[in-house]
C-alpha cells in the first residue's frame, strides 16, 4: 500500500450485482477520503447489451443496467473493459467475481500489478486443491500474486446494501497495518464493518453457507416450515463449526457468531439467490444449471458448485457421514437424490446423537 501523503488507487475487480453494490460504496468513500484517490477503477467482464458495450453504458449513465439496475454509481467509478488496465497502479485490489473465475483472472494479473498492493476478497466460494483438497480464495490470490489478501463476508444481501438498508459485515485481517484501511474503504452509516483476524474462519463461512442455502431452498421447495428451516440453519451451523475445527484448526468459535457466521446464515437462507433457485429447482425438477441461468439473468450460483469442491475433499478423506447436510446437498444437486430424500439424510445427524454438549476445540 502507498504511504505517507500518498493516495492509494483502488481497483475493484468484478462487477456483477455484488461487485456493483461495493462499487457505489467505496466509490463514494474514496471521493471522500484523503488518503485515497478518487478515481476507482471497476474491472468489467465486457458484454453487449441491446447492441451497446456494458462499460460505455456503466460510464455514460452510471448505472450497472445488468447486474444492478436502478442504483446509480459514484460518477468516479470508472468501468474498464481491460482487466491489467483496471488493476496495474491499483494499491487496493477489490475481489469481487463469482469463485469460479479467479484462478483465470490471478493468472491475467501475474507480474502485472504493483507488488506492494494489497487485495480484499469478497469471494464466496473456494476452489479444489491439488491433492484432493480445497484451496481458500484469499490463499489463491496470495500465492498466486504474492500479496496479501483479507477477506470481507457478511449478512449482505447486494440489492439490500445498494438501497442502503443498514446492515453489518465482518473484514477479516490479520494484518494490523493493513486493516484500518481496508475497514476505511468500505464503512458507511449503514455498513458497519467489525474487524476480526480470524482471517480463514471468515472466509470458510462465507463460503460454506452457500451450501446450507441450498438446503434451506430444498426444504421450502417440499413445503416444509420455518422450524424445518430452522433445523436446516443449526445443523448447517454446526458442519460449518466442525469443518472449520477438523480442516483449519486454531480457528475461533467467536467468528461463527460475527455477521459472516450465524447472520449470514439467516440471510442467505430467507432471502438469497441460491435458497431461491433450490427451491424453483425442487418444484419444477428442472436442472439447477437451466433455472440459474433463466432466473439469474447472468448472476452465478455459488452453492452448488461449492457443494461439489467440499464433497471432493471429504469423499478423498472418507468424511462424508460426518457432514450428511453439505452431503446431501451434494448428492441432490447432482441427481443421485431425490430432494425428498433431503429430510432422511439429515433425520440421524451426527448433531442428535450427542449424549452431552459438545467439545469443540475452537
Ligand atoms: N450478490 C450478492 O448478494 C452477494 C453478496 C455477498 C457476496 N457475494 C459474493 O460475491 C461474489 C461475486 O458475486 P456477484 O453477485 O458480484 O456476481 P454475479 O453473481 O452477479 O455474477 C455475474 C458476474 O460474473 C461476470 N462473469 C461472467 N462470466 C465471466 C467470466 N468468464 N470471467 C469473469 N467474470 C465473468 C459477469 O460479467 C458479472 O459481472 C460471489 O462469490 C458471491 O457469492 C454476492
Ligand atoms: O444470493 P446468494 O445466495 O448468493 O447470497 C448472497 C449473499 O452471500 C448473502 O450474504
Amino acid at each position: 500500500m502507498a504511504e505517507g501523503q500518498i493516495k492509494n488507487r483502488v481497483c475493484i475487480v468484478g462487477s456483477g450485482n455484488w461487485g456493483s453494490a461495493i462499487a457505489k460504496i467505496v466509490g463514494r468513500n474514496a471521493a471522500r477520503l484523503p488518503n485515497f484517490e478518487d478515481r476507482v477503477t471497476m474491472w468489467v467482464y465486457e458484454e453487449m447489451i441491446e447492441g451497446k458495450k456494458l462499460t460505455e453504458i456503466i460510464n455514460e449513465t452510471h448505472e450497472n443496467v445488468k447486474y444492478l439496475p436502478g442504483h446509480k454509481l459514484p460518477a468516479n467509478v470508472v468501468a474498464v473493459p481491460e482487466l491489467v488496465d483496471a488493476a496495474k497502479d491499483a494499491d487496493l485490489l477489490i475481489f469481487v467475481v463469482p469463485h469460479q473465475f479467479v484462478r483465470t483472472i490471478c493468472s491475467t494479473l501475474l507480474g502485472k500489478i504493483k507488488p506492494t498492493a494489497a487485495a480484499l476478497s469478497l469471494i464466496k466460494g473456494f476452489d479444489i486443491a491439488e491433492g484432493g483438497g480445497i484451496d481458500l480464495i484469499s490463499h489463491i490470490i496470495t500465492r498466486c500474486l504474492k500479496i496479501p489478501c483479507a477477506v470481507l463476508m457478511g449478512a449482505n444481501i447486494a440489492s439490500e446494501v445498494a438501497e442502503e438498508k443498514f446492515c453489518e459485515t465482518t473484514i477479516g485481517c490479520r494484518d494490523v497495518m493493513l486493516a484500518p484501511m481496508m475497514r476505511d474503504i468500505i464503512q458507511t452509516e449503514y455498513f458497519r464493518v467489525v474487524v476480526v483476524d480470524d482471517e480463514d474462519a471468515v472466509e470458510i463461512c462465507g463460503a460454506l453457507k452457500n451450501i446450507v442455502a441450498v438446503g434451506a431452498g430444498f426444504v421450502d421447495g417440499l413445503g416444509f416450515g420455518d422450524n424445518t428451516k430452522a433445523a436446516v440453519i443449526r445443523l448447517g451451523l454446526m458442519e460449518m463449526i466442525k469443518f472449520v475445527d477438523v480442516f483449519y484448526p486454531g480457528s475461533k468459535l467467536s467468528t461463527f457468531f460475527e455477521s459472516c457466521g450465524v447472520a449470514d446464515l439467516i440471510t442467505t437462507c430467507y432471502g438469497g439467490r441460491n435458497r431461491r433457485v433450490a427451491e424453483a429447482f425442487v418444484k419444477t425438477g428442472r436442472s439447477i444449471k437451466e433455472l440459474e441461468d433463466e432466473m439469474l439473468n447472468g448472476q452465478k450460483l455459488q452453492g452448488p458448485i461449492t457443494a461439489e469442491e467440499v464433497n471432493h475433499m471429504l469423499a478423498n478423506k472418507n468424511m462424508e457421514n460426518k457432514f450428511p447436510l453439505f452431503t446431501a446437498v451434494f448428492r441432490i444437486c447432482r441427481g443421485e437424490l431425490k430432494p425428498s430424500d433431503f429430510i432422511d439424510c439429515i433425520r440421524s445427524h451426527p448433531e442428535h446423537m450427542k449424549q452431552m454438549a459438545p467439545k469443540c476445540s475452537l
